[in-house]
């Protein structure tokens, strides 16, 4: 896939191909000098701090694995899941490339100058010129539930790392201390007309922006920059459980399966260490911000919420586990529940969420439909799992074009009421208001989200993470900064990549026009860059008009679906597929009937919701009572045992638990004969041996041996 995707860039750009080991491509620039050891070491402290940097021994990833391949249950850091290379999808290692990377110099430096030699375009001043409105106009029939749901399958799939400074410490890339370029930082330069960080009360012209912490290739060889993904790459539930097994162990309660909570279970439990990972605006010491198994999680409160509603999914499976299996132990209730919970977001994932991203034919064309029936057979071994580094730098950034200004709350009693984003950012207090989950949920599903289109809020490109009027950061620019900051290669270059007719002109309606976008979008890509060919991803990707049925236009639906093929086809726990780890078939079918809906309603006070909590409630999706959505049935254990053979009889056993408790019911005879010539002859052996039995003046001559089941009589002629 690399090589044939570099001969397509090759092909864009017009030279030589280049070989990614062998020979680095030098660009027009000399290289930066690399300190290979500093970045090293950086890495190693990421890693494990405690690993001492000896020698040539700097590069830890294929340190030994030890794998129980007979294990039903995920590791907590992904490893063992592929059996030829156990480190695939591991936290802490690399993100994967579709596309050799298209750094100035080659191997390290950000992309920086234009197909001419001249600087790009200011990420700051594309976000102003292309991707900025107060409050874009263009809603979707999609809730404001889906753009919640895509960044929390994000958080489980990915989370980038950053450069550090000294001790672990951020790094301000805008201090005026700074005389010289500092490595690591690639500062956004706000120009001096900005429309708002330009006005006089403000006069800001840098933007903070670290480079993510560079990392060596998987194979620990010296080679191009890579940036590194500390969460599992697998759709696993990570975000719930952690991707690590300390961090695991630390969420369980170490009772009966169960997660660790606060607020009589229902709420995350709260994190008691010194460095707080949100605003607490209260002196209350009750509120305080949350953990999870992703350390994002106290971003917002719709975030909160969704971790929150997955942490009781959990807690209320394991229970049901329990009632249902009284003889299993803590490791095995919560290993059971946490496969179910894993099965449940993968299904909603694929069944719910992509569905509605993608539309049905990007669906079909990468086989991500989930089975109405049996087992998926694709998984490969030859499959990556990982996430690649332009899906997470750049595709799968739609969704921040479709967070909404405005965070709906609805509580069950009081008036709904809502608030913008920047009043609700790092504040956990929220949750702990007028049922705070149930309210944010509730309103993630009755307001809308923003299309996916070149707009995004100014919550977000003005005001993100604002702590006083002009500090904000803007997540457009950031989004375009980071893709070149990785060498992610331009728009144009994806196009090929992905078979689209790659573009020579900025015209509409032309061939080798920017067909995929609207002559307004386009008009403004041509005052901005100097050849299509220089195009951000980022920003030719979410600017396309979608495709048809679906939310994202050619390039970026290409990008996802390829993504979530690899995570369907490279996952050796996928929940439906058909592997030595598979998940019993009539619990799979209970699985393929929940929803996203059901879910909150079993988790929540909600009892009336509309059945897809991903659209906004209309008059085909409008809300019903939560009783009448089917969900997942645990009450498949119990009936009966498998036949035990016993000499010529079979028995089986009526197990645990009762009917009373959640078990199936006993029907049928608990024996019946084995029906096989061995059987008969020793049968009949058995009867010569003896005396002639007599029951009264008849000898007998049909005897039925072995109990009321037996479906044909053995005649005995004597
Ligand atoms: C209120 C909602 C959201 C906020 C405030 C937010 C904010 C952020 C921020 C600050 C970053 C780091 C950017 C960087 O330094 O490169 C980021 C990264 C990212 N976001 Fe969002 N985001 C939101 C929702 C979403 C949604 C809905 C999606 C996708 C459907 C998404 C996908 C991503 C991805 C793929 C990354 C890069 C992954 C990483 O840094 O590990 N985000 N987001
Ligand atoms: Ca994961």
């Amino acid at each position: 896939m690399i090589e044939a995707s570099k001969k397509a860039v090759d092909t864009v750009l017009k030279r030589k191909p280049v070989t990614s080991k062998s020979s680095i491509p030098i660009g027009r620039r000399l290289p930066e000098k690399i300190n290979f050891r500093q970045e090293a070491r950086e890495v190693l402290e990421r890693i494990s701090p405690r690993i001492p940097v000896i020698g040539t021994k700097l590069c830890n990833y294929n340190k030994q694995i030890k794998c129980d391949f007979n294990s039903k249950y995920r590791t907590a850091d992904g490893t063992c899941n592929n059996k030829k290379n156990a480190i695939w999808g591991r936290s802490l290692t690399p993100f994967e490339r579709f596309l050799f990377p298209m750094y100035e110099d080659g191997i390290n430096s950000p992309r920086t100058l234009d197909v001419n030699g001249s600087p790009l375009p200011e990420s700051r001043k594309i976000s102003t010129e292309i991707h900025q409105k107060s409050s874009p106009s263009s809603w979707d029939k999609l809730a404001h539930f889906a753009m919640e749901y895509g960044q929390f399958v994000s958080h489980d799939i990915m989370m980038n790392a950053l450069s550090k400074g000294r001790y672990m410490s951020n790094l301000d890339c805008c201090s005026t201390k700074i005389r010289s370029p500092r490595r690591n930082c690639f500062p956004i330069s706000i120009p001096k007309n900005d429309p708002f960080f330009g006005q006089p009360h403000i006069r800001r012209t840098c933007m903070n922006f670290v480079r993510s912490l560079s990392t060596p290739g998987l194979d620990c060889k010296l080679g191009v920059r890579q940036q590194m993904n500390q969460v599992t790459h697998y759709l696993d539930g990570s975000a719930v459980y952690g991707s690590k097994k300390s961090v695991m162990d630390s969420l369980r309660l170490k009772t009966d399966g169960l997660l660790k909570s606060s607020e009589g279970g229902k709420l995350l439990p709260k994190d008691m260490s010194r460095t707080p990972t949100c605003r607490l605006p209260t002196s209350n010491s009750r509120i305080k911000c949350f953990k999870a198994g992703d350390v994002r999680v106290n971003q917002q409160p719709a975030l909160i919420s969704l971790h929150t509603i997955w942490m009781r999914e959990h807690n209320r499976v394991a229970k049901l586990l329990k009632a249902s299996n009284p003889g299993w132990n803590d490791e095995k209730l919560f290993q059971e529940a946490r496969k179910i919970v894993g099965a449940e977001i993968q299904h909603v994932t694929y069944n719910e969420y992509l569905k509605k991203i993608l539309g049905p034919d990007i669906m079909n064309r990468f086989d991500l439909n989930p089975r109405t029936s049996g087992y998926f057979t694709g998984y490969t071994e030859k499959a990556k799992p990982m996430i690649r580094n332009s899906f997470m730098a750049a595709a799968y950034r739609f969704g921040h074009s479709m967070i909404d200004r405005k965070f709906a709350f609805h509580p069950p009693t009081s008036p709904n009421f809502n608030s913008d984003l920047r009043n609700v950012m790092l504040r956990p207090d929220w949750i702990y208001r007028n049922n705070g989950v149930s309210s944010v949920t509730r309103g993630l599903y009755e307001t809308n989200s923003q299309k996916v289109d070149r707009l995004m809020t100014w919550e977000v490109t003005r005001h993100l993470f604002e702590s006083s009027a002009g500090t904000g950061m803007d997540l457009a620019a950031t989004n375009i900064q980071r893709g070149r900051d990785h060498g992610i290669a331009s728009y144009n270059m994806w196009r090929n990549v992905c078979g689209l007719p790659v573009v020579n002109n900025f015209n509409v309606g032309v061939p080798g026009g920017l067909n995929d976008h609207d002559a307004t979008t386009a008009a403004k890509f041509k005052t901005l860059y100097a050849s299509v060919d220089d195009i951000d991803l980022f920003t030719g990707g979410v600017s396309e008009i979608n495709l048809p049925g679906a939310k994202v236009g050619p390039t970026f639906a290409c990008l996802v679906g390829i993504q979530f093929k690899a995570l369907k086809y490279g996952d050796r726990f996928f929940y439906e597929s058909n592997t030595d780890v598979k998940i019993p078939l009539n619990l799979l079918e209970e699985i393929r009937k929940t929803s996203m809906a059901k879910i909150i309603c079993d988790n929540t006070d909600i009892s009336q919701i509309p059945p897809d909590v991903f659209l906004k409630s209309s008059s085909s999706n409008s809300e019903v009572p939560c009783s009448s959505l089917p969900g997942v049935s645990l009450c498949i254990n119990g009936g009966w045992s498998s036949w035990k053979r016993r000499g010529c009889m079979e028995t089986r056993r009526c197990t645990n638990p009762s009917p009373s408790k959640c078990g199936k019911i006993c029907n049928g005879p608990s024996f019946r004969t084995v029906e096989n010539r061995q059987c008969r002859i020793n049968i009949f052996d058995d009867i010569l041996a003896r005396p002639p039995v007599t029951l009264g003046p008849k000898p007998i001559r049909d005897i039925r041996i072995g109990g009321p089941v037996l479906p044909k009589p053995i005649l005995l002629s004597i």
